[in-house]
This record gives structure tokens, C-alpha cells and sequence, in this order.
């Protein structure tokens, strides 16, 4: 089976092209092998490597830059996305692709399944929204794994950013006030790669499975279980012992930290459906410690 995958220089796209070896024939692909802002570049590719499964990483995550480079957000998040289905349509091949906690807004007391209505606040979110939907439209078998607060040692990232603020400074003030689930890279691209191996179990087989993705096509929240604030999330991080400068981390409100791109205020997914369909996923305490250590 030929697996496209893209965005291998980001946090995730890094992780998935180590753990999707042996899952078929990997062509991981950076943004100057396929640029996403470019469609017809997209749809060259596509039909160059005629892949059986797409795999979509790749995307435009700087949630503030995206309040005002909106074309870019959309065509890489959205347009992009779709091109991709309509491509694997035309082959018979399946797309896995990645979504995230912003499509909403927040305001829901409980974690959110799959079945609330999204109502994004921020550009990305509704990018994003608009990416899901252009893939659900193209009725192909899909998985379509909406994730969140994604960390890992490489690339931009929360923890990369407090470990280096810690170095720098006496105090951290940060938020308290905005709860969701920090969920390391590796643990999204594990998952990911147990759903191809139980989808398609015969990787030499050059047609997907029609039958095993026509069962399990669609939406599925996949993050760390549990709970936390970006404060807490920053106190879990301190308390590591290879963070050796330990500074103050002091609880601030939203609007304390004004930015351009409005965050919700409670974003925790459940995860029970990706669980019950294909596997267990750690606290996001117990992933944060295995990342760290
Ligand atoms: N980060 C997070 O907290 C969360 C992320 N997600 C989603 O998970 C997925 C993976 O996120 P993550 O790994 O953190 O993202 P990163 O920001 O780490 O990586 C994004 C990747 O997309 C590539 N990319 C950006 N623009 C283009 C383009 N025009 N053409 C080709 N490639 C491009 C980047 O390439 P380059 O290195 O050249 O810039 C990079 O490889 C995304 O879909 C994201 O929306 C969901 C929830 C949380
Ligand atoms: C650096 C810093 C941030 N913060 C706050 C700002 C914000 O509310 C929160 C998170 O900040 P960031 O801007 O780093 O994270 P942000 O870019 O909002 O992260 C999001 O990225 C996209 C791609 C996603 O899909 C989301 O799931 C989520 O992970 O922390 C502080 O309070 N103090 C600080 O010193």
C-alpha cells in the first residue's frame, strides 16, 4: 500500500512517518515536495504517486497570524484538504486527516463529543471546520481525528515554549481560566497507526480495505484523558525534574493575555468513541511525563 503523508517537518507529521513504517510504502513529503497553498501542485502530486491513503498532517496552526493571513489559512486548511479528497476519490483511496478542539467555542460545561455542534471563534477553528467538511463531502472512507493542545520536543509548541520562558525568566504568568487536554505528538501518531494496521492488516495489498474503512469511516476525537488548564499544564511541566530553573507560575485570567485570535474557554474532547473503536489513550499527566523523561 502507498501512504502519502504530509507536513513531515511538523510535530506530527515527524512522529507519523517513524511510526507508519512498515504500514505500507511511506512517501513522506515536506512543503516544498507539495505545497497545500497550491492546489494544482496538490493534485499533481496525487495523481504522480497515486497513493491508496492520504495521510494529512500539514496545516496552518498559528492561531493568531491566521486572524489576518485568512486566504492562506483557508486554502491550506480548507481547500486544500478538499482538493486532497477529490483526488483520493478519483483513486479509491482513503484519507486520514487531523482536526482540531477550536472548531469550538467553548461554552459547553462537559467535554464535547462528536455529535455537539461546532461554532469555531478564531479563523483557524473555522479553517478547519471547513477542512472537515470538505472531506465528508467527497464521501470517501475517512477517519477525520480531532486532537488538541499538541506537544513534542521538536517544532512550536507549549512545552517548548514554558521550557524555554522558564530559562529566561522569574515568573510565568498563565491563563487558568482555558481547560483541554495536552496531548503528546507521539501518542496522536501511535493511534494513527494502529487504526491503518487494524483497517488494513494486509499491507501488501494495493487496494485499501473497502469493507474494514466503510465500517469505521469518520469523526472521532482522539486526545490524552483528563483535564487541565494551560496553568496547570505549565505547573506539571516545571515540576519536572530536567526542567532545573524552577520559576513562579502565576494564575492569570483570558483577559489578562489579550491575543488576536479568541481561545475557548473549555475545549476538552471525549475520546470515548475512538476508544471504544480502536484503542486505550494515556492521561495527558502520564504522556507528559513518558515525553519528558
Ligand atoms: N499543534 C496543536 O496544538 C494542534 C494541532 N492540530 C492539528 O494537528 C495537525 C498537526 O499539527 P502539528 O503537527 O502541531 O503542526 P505543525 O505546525 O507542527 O506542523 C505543520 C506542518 O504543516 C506544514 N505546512 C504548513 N503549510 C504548508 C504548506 N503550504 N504546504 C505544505 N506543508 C505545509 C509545515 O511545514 P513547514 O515545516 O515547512 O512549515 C509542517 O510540516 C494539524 O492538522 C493541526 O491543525 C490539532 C489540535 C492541536
Ligand atoms: C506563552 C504564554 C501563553 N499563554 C496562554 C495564551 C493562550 O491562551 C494559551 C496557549 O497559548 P499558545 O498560543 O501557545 O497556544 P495555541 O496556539 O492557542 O494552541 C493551539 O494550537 C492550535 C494549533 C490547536 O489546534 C489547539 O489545540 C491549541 O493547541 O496560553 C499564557 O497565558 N502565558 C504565556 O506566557
Amino acid at each position: 500500500m502507498k501512504i502519502l503523508l504530509t507536513g513531515k517537518t511538523g510535530q506530527l507529521g515527524y512522529e507519523l512517518e517513524r511510526t507508519l513504517q512498515g504500514l505500507g510504502e511511506v512517501f513522506a513529503l515536506d512543503r516544498q515536495q507539495m505545497d497545500l497553498a497550491n492546489l494544482d501542485h496538490v493534485r499533481d502530486v496525487i495523481r504522480t504517486i497515486k497513493p491508496q491513503l492520504i495521510i494529512n498532517p500539514a496545516a496552518y496552526t498559528a492561531v493568531d497570524l491566521a486572524e489576518t493571513n485568512v486566504e492562506s489559512a483557508m486554502r491550506i486548511n480548507a481547500e486544500a484538504p478538499g482538493v486532497m479528497a477529490a483526488e483520493a476519490k478519483k483513486l479509491g483511496a482513503a484519507m486520514i486527516h487531523y482536526s482540531t478542539d477550536y472548531v469550538f467555542d467553548g461554552e459547553k460545561s462537559g467535554s464535547y463529543s462528536e455529535t455537539d455542534t461546532p461554532n469555531p471563534q478564531s479563523v483557524y477553528g473555522r479553517s478547519k471546520l471547513a477542512g472537515e467538511q470538505a472531506i465528508q463531502a467527497a464521501g470517501i472512507p475517512h477517519l477525520i481525528l480531532r486532537t488538541s493542545w499538541i506537544y513534542g520536543l521538536r517544532g512550536k509548541n507549549f512545552l517548548l515554549t514554558v521550557k524555554r520562558l522558564a530559562q529566561e525568566r522569574d515568573e510565568l504568568r498563565i491563563v487558568a481560566d482555558q481547560f483541554g487536554a495536552p496531548t503528546w505528538c507521539r501518542t496522536v501518531a501511535e493511534a494513527t497507526a494502529y487504526c491503518v494496521g487494524r483497517l488494513q492488516a494486509d499491507v501488501a495489498q494495493t487496494e485499501i480495505n473497502h469493507d474494514a474503512w466503510a465500517g469505521h469511516s469518520g469523526l472521532y476525537h482522539l486526545t490524552a484523558q483528563g483535564k487541565t488548564s494551560w496553568h496547570g499544564f505549565t505547573q506539571a511541566i516545571i515540576a519536572h525534574p530536567v526542567i532545573l530553573k524552577k520559576p513562579k507560575v502565576t494564575s492569570i485570567s483570558t483577559q489578562d493575555y489579550p491575543l488576536p485570535a479568541k481561545r475557548p474557554q473549555n475545549s476538552v474532547l471525549s475520546s470515548e468513541r475512538f476508544m471504544q473503536t480502536f484503542c486505550s489513550l494515556p492521561n495527558w499527566d502520564a504522556g507528559l511525563k513518558l515525553c519528558m523523561d
